[in-house]
């Protein structure tokens, strides 16, 4: 395919900068549509390098309480895939922010791997975490995904013995996300002791481009990670600014562009 996917892009041009990448994680339709696409917009605009858009689904892997709320809050105001796709399609009107979906393998199954990797594509996203395939039984997806230039990504744990960090990183064409630390999402006070360490083994293992997320809620993790990390992914801080204004959603977005304001001034090179 002729035009550079949108994730290398982004990641080309961090590199040239010498900078590392703000992922902004948001579940897409939290609280409601609007309130959402706003939501989008102001993160964008406050600098989101890459958007991760949670696809939001009833029984969630690896979420902790606040995005397992968000999800939840999403679905009850009615969100549905058709209605994440649309979302997605908004954001294309002002937006060329890489997107990328963090979805499930049912949603996946369910239109059939290669209806189902055309389908996003066409929409506008860039890239696809299925939270739920192992790398192992991604092998035809891979190929679907491939064929309509979708970029993967797949999850490296604390836990994940360097033998299998090879193969998970031949699976992924997008970029291999560092979950920072066992158990699940959420803010954190401090980050893991040995999250150099286990950067490095994983560098030393594959090319492909790096995030590190989980725990990350102050600008001083922004900055310890992006000394090491391709990119920075925040959630929960960042999901919870909604969740704090669910009364007044104008100022929840406003909240979330602050706090990704100062989230992002922790990327600034001393
Ligand atoms: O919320 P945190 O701790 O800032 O971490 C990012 C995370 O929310 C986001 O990347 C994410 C949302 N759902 C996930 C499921 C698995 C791995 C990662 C995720």
């Amino acid at each position: 395919m002729s035009t550079t996917n949108r994730i290398e892009k982004a990641f080309a041009n961090g590199k040239e900068a010498g900078t590392s990448l703000f992922v902004t994680y948001l579940c897409a339709g939290d609280p409601n549509f609007d309130t959402s696409l706003k939501a989008c917009k102001a993160a964008i605009e406050a600098g989101t390098d890459i958007l991760e858009l949670g696809v939001p689904f009833s029984d969630p892997l690896a979420d902790g309480l606040t995005n397992q709320l968000a999800a939840q809050r999403a679905l009850e105001s009615g969100m549905t895939h058709e209605g994440v796709l649309n979302l997605v399609r908004e954001i294309r009107k002002f937006s060329d922010v890489p997107i990328v979906f963090y979805t499930y393998y049912n949603l996946v199954f369910a239109h059939g791997e290669k209806a189902y990797a055309k389908m996003i594509k066409d929409a506008g996203v860039d890239g696809i975490l299925t939270l739920d395939l192992p790398p192992e039984e991604a092998g035809t997806f891979s190929q679907a995904c491939a064929e309509v230039d979708l970029k993967t990504v797949f999850i490296i744990a604390p836990t994940t013995p360097k033998s299998r960090m090879e193969l998970i990183s031949k699976a992924t064409t997008g970029f291999l996300y560092y979950v920072s630390r066992t158990g699940v999402t959420g803010e954190r006070a401090s980050l893991a002791d040995d999250l150099k360490e286990r950067i490095e083994e994983i560098r030393s293992t594959s090319n492909s481009p790096l995030v590190v997320g989980f725990g990350i809620s102050k600008p001083e993790h922004v900055s310890a990670v992006a000394e090491v990390a391709d990119g920075v992914v925040v959630g929960s801080s960042i999901v919870n600014c909604l969740a704090a204004n669910l009364d007044n959603h104008e100022a929840g977005v406003t909240a979330l562009r602050d706090k990704i304001t100062t989230l992002r001034s922790g990327l600034a090179r001393s």
